[in-house]
């Protein structure tokens, strides 16, 4: 079965690309059965009889769309017959038309799929057909094109329900009017769906047969036979039939209309003439969008008319003297608009348009921006606010940190505003209220909550397309491939192929093997990942994406932080396992999986891997094996920074290390040495490994000399780190609305304080109003209040937010915590901040997949790790974001950072810090380093100052770099 559901998947890689396939869901139509039977009942002991009428119309079905082309012609299909428990049978086609006949533009949809009721005079059956089958859906989904439903104000009486357009699933008129029964068609242009369409073969259904075709083999359908047969009946024809359209007409035409911001509009003249005369002329103010607001504020029954309609009701005047729509005379003139495109990447323009195609009757550009009363600054924000996915977040989701106890009002209060995106799309009441809930759902399990400790209704697990599935493993299997990463393999170096070679051979064989893939940044370890990531799911198996932080784990498809895939407890120690059980969605995916891969395996505690271990030989059942036989690879690079061990000696770090583990030796190490990465400076690329090795020759005291062009002289004035901000940060003013500029700039240094320090420097001198969030701290087990709040706010705990958020909008600023990774909000993820609302920040993602989003950042209560060591449970309510203008070096690990700076007003104090805070740039051109003298050793200042004296007979600027090479795998 999984054998062909792959084959499946093949045909859409291969053909689909790049655009979309039919999807079709047929449901009997018993009474249509019965009667074909003669039988009032379907006797119970022979559901066969049913089943065999019903194959016989999938035949026929078959036939029309095969043979016939009533959809156009088709290159490849796929079709599955599924028995449900109850007996019921449904047919699933999955059409893959030929490239001629796919649909690409809202005409060719609305040629073929219909989501209106029909003219009841015209069509009385069909119009019966549609009331009795479509008016009630199985469930939405996404990646489906939003169809025209014109509020046409028609309305029908379904089981008790006035229901309208907005109720109808999508349908073919042909195939409704043929069958008599339900049959849902619709176009999907994402694998996605198709993924979708196949649940059943994970779901184990009693019984279903599938039926994967290429049309003969070569891709065609017999088409030579079909043609001297003469049934080739080309789709609009047969479809123009059943419309009741003239034949000899030619489809209608498409009318352009005009797209443009706010007195952006276009205006034509000739060469020569006076600019002042032409913007003096009349209508020169004027263009189809303007007078599309103005014919709305005039004709109220206009109103209901989406703009890219109204071609189809009103003509588009336009003489010397003035522009304008008048209403048509004539109805039913066919006349379809299309608003001019717009790319996502053009922002606003973009916005407008996806606000234009779904909102009627806006009266003025301010109008389309007005949601709920309210007039938002931009239409990408009215955009989104009118989707329910954002109001569903702002509702449930963000109360977590609210009492739980006010999720049923909140609940009844905003369903239908939270519903609005799915009614779109059309479902039956209950079907909608189970969509949204389900969402709320999985947003509150990617946060780490359970939706049973809300007082919200019921879910009915029918409407979950993952029901009877893991969550875990049915969001590995809707990972889209990217056909990119499926060529990776080919174009690997020699390194990365032997190493790739090896990997797959031990998935290969089954037995498994574990290693560790050893290399410094830029030697493509992510190219290897993806690589393997790519080959091992496109061969239908499971592989499991983890990394040690969530900015590496979001470079790879389906990647999570090891943390919480594995499920690893925050309190760590030897011989830990981790928190799931055998019965367990993540165990089943575990063992499921093929391949697992941990990235940056080097910045995590080894008793965190061993916990993975234990936890695998358990679930495995086999304890005499490394993590139970599995494949598993590790990356990492050991010159940069190891786990943080508070206040740790050497050889406690170094315990802590991978290096340490037991199961060091049970890796197999493959190194990857060459770097791929383009390189403007190869000598500061080798310079840079020099320090991470401990290679760079230093003076004896650990201090090694920086290149000349990075330095910023050090006097010991305040105007110093002025210099360097400068540096870094050249024309602030200028440049402080440009997220790239803003996003590819960060100052490092060691400590909070200092990092502190700069940042509220840097937004003092940031323009615009400032927005303080101050947090709520407490000690929660401080009955005696001997830790009064002063107190409490005075600490900066490592990973929290700070007691006083100075914010400015367009400020940058990083997450400090995993509060929603399925969208992109990962503990390292970097935002600018857009707006401030009273209790959430309106915040837009700037790098990685997800770069552009906008989401909204709730106050969470956060407490300190458990290596802060506070005599008592502190916790801080607040937004989970420091400013990002700088950030400590260890933060910095992962992250890209073009234009950085390097403060330290103190030496390093660990290893590889030097090392990480130099390689983020790659170049010397592209980073700045401001470096003190050694002035702490206070215990001998004789020492000292001789020492600075000694540093100072060098020329040059001088500073510590620590390498524990204990760990390094030279
Ligand atoms: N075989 C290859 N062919 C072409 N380009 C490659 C190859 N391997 C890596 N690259 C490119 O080199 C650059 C660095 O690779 P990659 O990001 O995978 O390295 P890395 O080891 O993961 O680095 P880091 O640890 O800094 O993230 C990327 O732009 C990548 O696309």
């Amino acid at each position: 079965m999984r054998r062909r559901y792959l084959d499946a998947m093949a045909l859409v890689r291969k053909y689909g690309k790049p655009d979309n396939f039919l999807t079709m869901t047929c449901n009997p139509n018993w009474e249509e059965i019965k009667r074909e039977l003669e039988v009032g009942q379907i006797p119970q002991d022979r559901p066969d009889l049913a089943v065999r009428v019903f194959r016989a119309k999938i035949e026929e079905m078959k036939r029309l769309l095969l043979q016939e082309g009533i959809l156009g012609k088709v290159q490849a299909y796929v079709y599955v017959v599924e028995f449900q428990k109850r007996g019921l049978p449904h047919a699933h086609f999955l059409l893959i038309m030929q490239r001629k006949y796919k649909l690409t533009c809202p005409e060719q949809y609305d040629s073929i799929i219909s989501t209106e009721l029909p003219n009841k005079c015209k069509y009385p059956e069909l119009y019966k057909m549609v009331i009795k089958h479509m008016m009630h859906g199985p469930c939405g989904k996404d990646s489906y094109p939003v169809y025209r439903r014109r509020e046409d104000g028609r309305k029908e009486k379904v089981r008790g329900h006035e229901l309208d357009n907005r109720w109808v699933v999508p349908y073919n008129p042909f195939l409704l009017r043929y069958f008599n029964c339900h049959i849902n068609v619709e176009v999907c242009s994402s694998i996605k769906a198709v993924k979708y369409l196949y649940k059943y073969l994970y779901k184990g259904h009693d019984r279903a047969s599938v039926s994967v075709n290429e049309a003969d083999g070569q891709g065609n359908v017999d088409e030579i036979k079909m043609y001297r047969e003469a049934r080739c009946v080309t789709p609009p024809e047969a479809l123009w039939r059943i419309y009741g359209f003239d034949l000899s007409k030619n489809s209608p035409p498409v009318m352009q209309l005009q797209l443009h911001l706010p007195g952006m509009h276009m205006v034509t003249y000739e060469e020569g003439q006076d600019i002042q005369e032409i913007l003096d002329r009349e209508g020169a103010k004027k263009s189809m969008l303007t007078e599309y607001f103005e014919a709305n504020k005039k004709n109220p029954e206009a109103r209901s008319i989406l703009y890219r309609d109204f071609p189809e009701y009103f003509t588009w005047q336009k003489c010397k003297k003035d522009k304008f729509w008048q209403k048509r005379k004539r109805e039913g003139v066919k006349q379809i608009g299309r608003i001019i495109s717009a790319h996502p990447a053009e922002g606003e323009r973009y916005f407008l348009r996806v606000l234009l195609n779904h909102v009627a009757g806006a009266t003025s550009f301010e109008d389309l921006r007005t949601v709920d009363g309210e007039i938002v600054p931009s239409f990408r924000e009215a955009a989104e606010r009118r989707e329910g996915y954002l109001r569903r977040y702002l509702c449930i989701v963000r109360l977590p940190m609210r009492e739980a106890s006010n999720a049923r009002g909140l609940w009844d209060k905003h369903r239908e505003a939270m519903s609005e995106d799915y009614c779109r799309t059309m479902l039956s009441m209950q079907a909608v209220q189970n969509m949204v809930l389900i969402d709320i759902r999985n947003m509150l399990q990617s946060m780490g909550k359970d939706i049973k400790s809300y007082p919200l209704p019921e879910i009915n697990e029918e409407y979950d397309s993952s029901h009877g599935v893991d969550r875990e493993i049915y969001e590995e299997s809707i990972i889209e491939l990217d056909p990119d990463h499926e060529t990776l393999a080919t174009s690997l170096n020699a390194e990365q192929r032997s190493a790739y070679d090896e990997i797959l051979a031990a998935v290969d064989s089954g037995e498994g093997g574990v290693f560790f893939v050893d290399g410094p940044g830029g030697t493509g370890k992510t190219f290897l990942y993806k690589a393997l990531l790519a080959t091992v799911r496109g061969m239908g198996n499971i592989a499991v994406a983890t990394a040690t932080s969530g900015v590496a784990a979001s470079i790879m498809p389906g990647g999570r932080t090891a943390h919480s895939r594995f499920k690893i407890p925050l309190t760590i120690y030897d011989g830990l396992s981790c928190s799931f059980t055998k019965q367990s969605g993540t165990a089943k995916l575990l063992k499921e999986a093929s391949l697992i891969i941990w990235d940056e395996a080097t910045m995590t505690r080894r008793q965190a891997v061993e916990a993975l271990d234990n936890s695998m030989r358990d679930i495995m059942n086999a304890s005499d094996r490394p993590f139970g036989g599995k494949t598993v690879v590790f990356g990492g690079d050991f010159r940069q920074v190891l786990p943080v061990i508070r206040k740790g000696s050497r050889a406690q770090v170094v315990d802590a290390s991978l290096r340490r583990s037991y199961l060091w030796e049970s890796m197999r190490h493959l190194k990857l040495v060459r770097n791929m990465r383009a390189q403007s400076d190869p000598w500061f690329a080798e310079y840079i490994l020099r320090v991470g090795n401990g290679t760079e020759e230093d003076n004896g005291d650990g201090y090694i000399r920086l290149p000349d062009e990075i330095c910023v002289p050090y006097t010991g004035e305040d105007t110093d780190l002025h210099r360097l901000i400068e540096d870094v940060f050249p024309m602030l003013d200028d440049n402080m609305l440009d997220p790239d500029y803003i996003t590819s700039r960060a100052i490092l240094s060691t400590r909070n304080d200092c990092v502190d320090r700069i940042n509220m420097r840097m937004i003092h001198h940031f323009r615009g109003e400032e927005m303080v969030y101050h947090s709520f701290d407490r000690a929660d087990d401080d009955p005696h209040n001997y830790y009064p709040p002063e107190f409490l706010n005075s600490l900066t705990p490592n990973g929290l937010p700070p007691h006083v958020l100075r914010l400015k909008i367009n400020c940058p600023v990083i997450l400090l915590r995993n509060i929603d990774p399925a969208n992109g909000l990962w503990n390292g993820t970097r935002l600018i901040v857009r707006d401030f609302q009273k209790n959430t920040i309106d915040a837009e993602i700037v790098l990685g997949q997800h770069a552009r989003k906008r989401v909204f950042l709730p106050r969470i209560p956060l407490c300190p790790s458990d290596d802060e060591m506070f005599p008592f449970r502190f916790k801080r309510k607040q937004f989970p974001i420091r400013l990002s203008f700088a950030m400590t070096i260890n933060k910095a690990q992962g992250q890209t950072i073009p234009h950085a700076g390097v403060y330290l007003p103190e030496p390093v104090f660990s290893h590889g810090q030097l090392y990480v805070a130099l390689s983020r740039a790659t170049a010397r051109s592209n980073i700045k380093v401001l470096a003190a003298p050694d002035d702490k050793d206070k215990k001998n200042k004789k020492s000292r100052q001789d020492k600075t004296k000694k540093r100072h007979k060098q020329s040059g600027t001088y500073t510590k770099n620590i390498v524990y090479k204990e760990v390094l795998t030279l």
